[in-house]
């Protein structure tokens, strides 16, 4: 059971350069010692090599970037992952989320995907707004976007909590689909059984504007109305604990806005309490299925 950690500066999902440098603001400031703390088995390996994002590029292309580092993000984690393991990428924008998904289908996982953010990230190229594909990340997994990527995932894998901006055209989408959409109210009202109602392997991909801009300012699409970081901390250690943590990553990160570091602050302690409510899980039966570590490969 090793903790896999990858940086993902990927900024090709939107029009800000600063979330690039996400993992080494959160790696300058001790993410990676803390996390030991928690479970000495910890491997780093580093960060990966994105290219820049254009946004000059028309969406299409901007979409076809985003899958192409995807597939790469995927075949890393291919190459390295053993049962029992946990992947921790560390974004980057919600397009960091991507590859990991696709990891995840190919070594066919039964998994759900918790999925905490303000947005719903399910427009399409035609309903976005922006053209930005970090909001077409889901989208682009349950194969709505096929010129770019065939379906990776189901959407009744998806549970979308915390999210108080949508769309009009992502939310017929997500209404079509019969996509689980829970706003922060709903999510402290019915948390108990939403909890009861994930499959027992899960992905948490934990978008940094869940949280209210109060407590979470670094950030490039803050909408008011999220988590509080107690809030926050607290969900993240209700999904882990009892269940199989089979990947986490952190997104959307911009240290440029975080005058005072009280978001990084805030990543740290979400990461740190899923490591800890994870290594605290009963384990026994992933050791039986330790093999030897492939070591980290160099970008
Ligand atoms: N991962 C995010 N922060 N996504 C923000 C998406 C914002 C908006 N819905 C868009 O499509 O452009
Ligand atoms: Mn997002």
């Amino acid at each position: 059971m090793t903790i896999h950690v990858l940086g993902f500066p990927t900024t090709l999902g939107l029009p800000r350069s600063a979330v690039r440098h996400g993992p080494e603001a959160l790696r300058a400031s001790g993410l990676l010692q803390a996390l030991r703390r928690h479970d000495p088995h910890v491997v780093d390996h580093g960060d990966m090599a994105v290219p820049p994002g254009l946004t000059s590029d028309p969406a299409p292309t901007r979409v076809a970037k985003v899958v192409e580092a995807a597939r790469r993000q995927r075949d890393h984690w291919l190459r390295v992952t053993r049962p029992g393991d946990l992947l921790l990428t560390i974004g980057g924008d919600h397009s960091t989320s991507l590859g990991t998904i696709m990891a995840l289908a190919e070594l066919g996982d039964d998994f759900d995907v918790v999925w905490v953010d303000a947005h719903g990230d399910f427009n399409t190229i035609e309903t976005s707004p922006t053209g930005n594909p970090h909001g077409m990340v889901l989208s682009l997994a349950a194969g709505l976007l096929p010129d770019a990527l065939g379906r990776v995932i189901t959407p009744d894998r998806l549970h979308l909590w915390g999210i108080r901006d949508l769309d009009p055209g992502e939310r017929r989408l997500l209404a079509a689909k019969r996509v689980e959409v829970l706003t922060p109210a709903e999510v402290r009202a019915r948390r108990e059984q939403i909890l009861a109602g994930l499959r027992p392997n899960v992905f948490l991909s934990f978008d940094i504007d869940s949280v209210d801009p109060a407590d979470a300012p670094g950030t490039m699409t803050p909408v008011p109305g999220g988590f509080t970081r107690d809030e926050a901390v607290d969900l993240v250690k209700a999904i882990v604990r009892g269940r199989n943590l089979i990947a986490m990553d952190l997104v959307e990160y911009h240290p440029d806005r975080d005058a005072g570091g009280l978001t990084n602050r805030l990543a740290c302690a979400v990461l740190e309490a899923a490591l800890g409510a994870w290594s605290r899980c009963d384990r026994e039966a992933s050791d039986a299925h330790q093999w030897p570590m492939a070591s980290p490969h160099p970008f």
